[in-house]
Formats: structure tokens, sequence, C-alpha cells
């Protein structure tokens, strides 16, 4: 049997101000610093090690790696920051407010926005600065891979096929692997690797920095999947991500 951790970051400048952030590349907060370090005690107290580390290339989920690997003195292992894994792209929405736009669009439209598989959020234009076509960061890859705006199910095939091409053969190997990761990202591998149904998808949120262990079996599928840390804490925490938007708060 294989296993392999994924955590969302922790708390970042964008989550505390109740913005959508997808690729806009924002710090973590105290508190975000602080789940992230929590998120590596409580792997190492599990008794979880690592031979490689993924992040994206989003300095929320690169920090967010370092942090835990650093509570593992494990710094010195091989990582890769790989675009593939970065926050689903929530293209013309990315710097907005949660709650303005429930009040401007209403709370169901939001909803789609956030947790349907299918609607995609309005474009960016191509030379719009929030452009990932203008970055530096993504200047090797080809213009027609960078997204302008992605659905939940856009960002299922990017990720299942960095999971599947990159990270599986890693694992067959043995290698013991953390990826440091995001919400829709981690949802969206969810989505790849158990085909769960929408309804269970919609209601799937991802709580930040707290480990989640996926145990897999020889054929590397999964086997079951269950958070470290206290139930009431992750409840919680998976809570009040939902309630990200609501207009009644
Ligand atoms: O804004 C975002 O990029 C994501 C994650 O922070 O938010 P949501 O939970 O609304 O999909």
């Amino acid at each position: 049997m294989y296993s392999v951790i994924l955590v969302r970051h922790g708390e970042s400048v964008y989550n505390q101000q109740n913005l959508f952030t997808g690729w806009t590349d924002v710090s973590l907060t105290e508190r975000g610093i602080h789940e992230a370090r929590e998120a590596g005690q409580l792997i190492r107290e599990a008794g979880y090690t690592f031979d490689m580390a993924f992040s994206s290339v989003l300095k929320r989920s690169i920090q967010t790696m370092h942090y835990i690997l650093d509570e593992l003195d494990l710094l010195w292992i091989p990582e890769q920051k790989a675009w593939k894994l970065n926050e689903r792209h929530y293209g013309a929405l990315q710097g907005l407010s949660k709650t303005d736009t429930a009040c401007k669009y209403g709370e169901e439209q939001l909803h789609l926005w956030r947790r349907s598989l299918t609607v995609r959020p309005p474009l960016l234009k191509p030379d719009d600065p929030r452009s990932p076509r203008l970055e530096e960061r993504y200047k090797s890859i080809a213009e027609h891979d960078l997204p302008l705006g992605e659905s939940l199910q856009d960002t299922v095939a990017r990720v299942g096929y960095f999971w599947h091409h990159r990270i599986v053969p890693l694992i067959r190997k043995k290698e013991r692997i953390l990826i440091s990761a995001h919400g829709n990202t981690l949802r969206a591998l969810i989505k790849y690797m158990e085909d769960i149904d929408e309804k269970t998808l919609t209601d799937l949120n991802i709580p930040t920095g707290i480990p989640l262990v996926y145990e897999l079996d020889e054929h590397v599928q999964p086997i079951r999947r269950f958070y470290l840390g206290e139930q009431e804490h992750i409840d919680r925490k998976s809570a009040e991500v939902a309630d990200q938007g609501n207009v009644t708060e």
C-alpha cells in the first residue's frame, strides 16, 4: 500500500479579505503561517515522512510546503514547483470580493461560480493586466495552454494529467510525496481520483492547512482518505470555507 499527503495552503491575504484569488500570487497571513506549521506538526506526530515535495508556482503554496518541511526537518529534500498545480483560474472574478459578488449577482450565481463542475467564471481578456500570458513566470508555457478562466472540470483535466504522468510514476517507485496546493486544485484531484458525483463535489470544501492523507492500493487507486487532526476543528474550518460570500454573515 502507498500513501500521499495533500495539503491546502494556510490562510492567504486574499482568503482573509474574502476575495477571489485563483492565480493571484498572494502571501500567507500570520494565521496561515501558523496553520502551515501546525500541518507539519500533525504530519510529524502521525509518523509520516517525505522523499519529495510538490507545490504550485504560487507563493502561498510554496511557503506552506516550506513551513511543513521545516517542521519535519526536511527542507533539504527535492521539491518541484509546477504551474499545473496552481489554483483553478478564476478569470475576471480574481480580486473581487465574494460578498460583493453575491450582492451583485445573487448567492445562487456565486455558488455556481464557486462550486459547480462545469460553469466557467467570466474570462479575462488576453491583454488584461491579470492575464498569465503577460507574466514572466509562465513565459515557457504555450499561450493556448494558459487559462483565462477555468471551470473545475478544466482544472480536473490539467491536475489529473499532472497526477497521472508526474506523480503516480514516483509513487510506484515508493517515493513518499507531499503535495502542497489549493482548495480547488485538491477538489479537482479528488474528483479525478474518485470520480465522485457532482453533489458530493459541490459540498466538498477543503480546509486550509489540514493534511489530507490518501491511502492507495498497489495500482495507485485510492483506498480511503482522511484528515489529520481533530474532527471538530476540521468541520469548523471546512464550514468557514463554504460560508465565504454569505450575504447574511
Ligand atoms: O478564491 C479562490 O481562489 C478559492 C480558494 O481560495 O476560493 P473558493 O473557495 O471560493 O473557490
